[in-house]
């Protein structure tokens, strides 16, 4: 029966594995929502508690035997009568009830309760008889099956089959094992153990050395047809093979691995969001398939390439795991490509020379701040470039705040090409700053509006700063964006000034009485 079929089980122990790390216990209603997902999705167990373990654990059980509408339902019991009949009567409403019992059969487990090896086969030999006079289906797993000796191990599992186990798992319950090994492992005991051939051999894998779905992986070409997993890969210590990585390596590498699950993985990402919020753990960014990044790309070369061509740089379509497509966030590694890319989507057309421009602003915000949003990229669309024409221009500012008043601003502003510099002082930053320009460039515009815009959130957003003045009734506004707000401020003030000059010019006034500070 083992290695008949390619199809492979997918047994879910997220709600007992997964809950045993430290800090991520469910609540009752979190396990029936992630229980009723786990059957949606097509999973064929779910281990849902281990029902001895508490009353909370027990009616988690209880309730999910009683809903789950396509899984089996399996709970944990330790190999002795009382675990064993607590399980039995939680599974009991299921429509297909498992009870999976086990027993530590390595040397340094078989210490614990102090069994010789003829003592704890006798004992395996009456719980297995017991579970499976409860149920029909029966798991029974040797923990630390990959630190237990060899003829001790065939030993154990031909008594657990001939006492009725359905499925043997070979749990590697300290992450010991390697790939080959753990195909091997698995080849020599169908191999060897009479009566192999008639049950499910299964491999439990967790993450010590990296090495869970790997090994996993290894177990399925070696003969297993269930593997046992958690959703993100959630469990004891550095957790256990996660769900969401063997279930798509088998679909990805289907030409190599041609072994089928019955998941359905669009819903994978929905179920993985749903499990970190419930646990509290949150998914690593660089995590295989559900991590934030497994589908974003922010290196220019990669995001021409993803332009162009999907296949240049994902092995899978985000579609496949239900996401709804690849992510290109703009950073200080991103292209011309992808800028281009983000202000047509932002319904930005730009000709060649502006998107230049664009982008050597960019790259300046991008070298300054971690991440540039889509509203960061509208305030450069928007802010414009410093025309050529400009006559004033902010070159240099320094400003020294804090509690410590009056606050000063160090400014070179170049007027007509020529650099002029001035240290002013105000009431707080901003208005030192303006002060300077007024200094070294003399006005009667009267400031209308001073507004400031966090563009996105986080303490490196870019401020855009709107200026207003007013002069003879003429009012011109200035707009800017900086990660700094004070020389957003200096940008968005004198690009007012600008355009009040071009104003002037416009309606005839004789710009040569507008007089320059002439100090250096
Ligand atoms: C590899 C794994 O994931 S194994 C599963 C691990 N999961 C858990 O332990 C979570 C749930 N556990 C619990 O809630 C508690 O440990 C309980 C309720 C099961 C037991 O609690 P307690 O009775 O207080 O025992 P405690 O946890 O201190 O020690 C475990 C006992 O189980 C025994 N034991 C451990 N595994 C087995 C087993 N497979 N079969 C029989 N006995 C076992 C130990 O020898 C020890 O017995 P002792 O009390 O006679 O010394
Ligand atoms: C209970 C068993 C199967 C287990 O979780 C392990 O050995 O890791
Ligand atoms: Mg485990």
């Amino acid at each position: 029966m083992t290695t008949a079929t390619n199809r492979v089980k997918i047994f879910d122990t997220t709600l007992r594995d997964g809950e045993q790390s430290p800090g991520a216990t469910m609540t009752h209603d979190e396990k029936l929502e992630i229980a009723e997902l786990l059957d949606q999705m097509g999973v064929d167990i779910i281990e849902a508690g281990f029902p001895i373990a508490s009353e909370g654990d027990f009616r988690a059980v209880s309730e999910i035997a009683q809903r789950s509408q396509n899984a089996s339902i399996c709970g944990l019991a330790r190999a002795n009568f009382k675990d064993i009949d607590r399980c039995a009567e939680a599974v009991r409403h299921a429509a297909k009830p498992r009870i999976h019992t086990f027993i530590g059969t390595s040397p340094l487990h078989r210490a614990i309760p102090n069994l010789t090896q003829d003592e704890m086969a006798q004992r395996i030999h009456e719980t297995v008889t017991h579970a499976r006079n409860l149920v029909d289906d029966v798991q029974w797993s040797p923990m630390d099956a990959t630190r237990t000796e060899w003829d001790y191990l065939c030993r154990v599992i031909e008594i657990a089959i001939k006492a009725g186990a359905t499925t043997i798992n070979i749990p590697d319950t300290v992450g010991y094992t390697a790939p080959r090994e753990s195909a091997d492992l698995i080849r020599r005991l169908i191999e060897t153990v009479p009566g192999a051939d008639d049950v499910i051999f299964a491999t439990h894998c967790h993450n010590d050395l990296g090495m869970a779905t790997a090994n996993a992986l290894a177990a399925v070409e070696g003969g297993a047809r269930q593997i046992e997993c958690t959703i993100n890969g959630l469990g004891e210590r550095a957790g256990n093979t996660a769900l969401e990585e063997v279930v798509m390596a088998l679909k990805v590498r289907n030409d190599i691995m041609p072994y089928t699950t019955g998941i359905d993985t669009t819903k994978i990402m929905n179920i993985s969001r749903r499990v970190a919020s419930a646990s509290g753990f949150s998914v690593q960014y660089n995590k295989a398939i559900v991590g934030k990044n497994a589908f974003a790309h922010e290196s220019g070369i990669h995001q021409d390439g993803m332009l162009k061509n999907a296949e240049t740089f994902e092995i899978m379509r985000p579609a496949d795991v239900g996401l709804a497509g690849t992510s290109l966030p703009l950073g200080k590694h991103s292209g011309r490509a992808a800028l281009r890319a983000k202000l047509n989507d932002l319904g930005y057309d730009v000709a060649d020379n502006e998107l230049m421009d664009i982008f050597v602003r960019f790259k300046e915000l991008a070298d300054r701040k971690k991440e540039v949003y889509d509203e960061d990229i509208v305030a450069l669309a928007q802010a414009g470039a410093a025309p050529e024409s400009n006559r004033l221009k902010v070159k240099f500012l320094r400003v020294i705040c804090g509690t410590e008043a009056p606050q000063s601003a160090d400014l070179i502003l170049t007027v007509d090409g020529v650099d002029q510099q001035v240290t002013s002082q105000g009431d707080g930053p901003v208005d030192a700053t303006f002060n300077a320009v007024k200094a070294l460039f003399p006005h009667g515009a009267r400031l209308q509006l001073y507004q400031v815009h966090a563009v996105t959130e986080g303490t490196d957003a870019q401020a855009t700063v709107t200026v207003r003045l007013e002069e003879d009734g003429r009012v011109v506004t200035g707009q800017a964006a900086d990660t700094d707000t004070v020389v957003a401020s200096a940008k968005a003030y004198v690009g007012a000034l600008n355009r009040l000059i071009v104003r002037r010019e416009k309606s005839g006034k004789d710009t040569k009485e507008v007089s320059y500070k002439d100090t250096v």
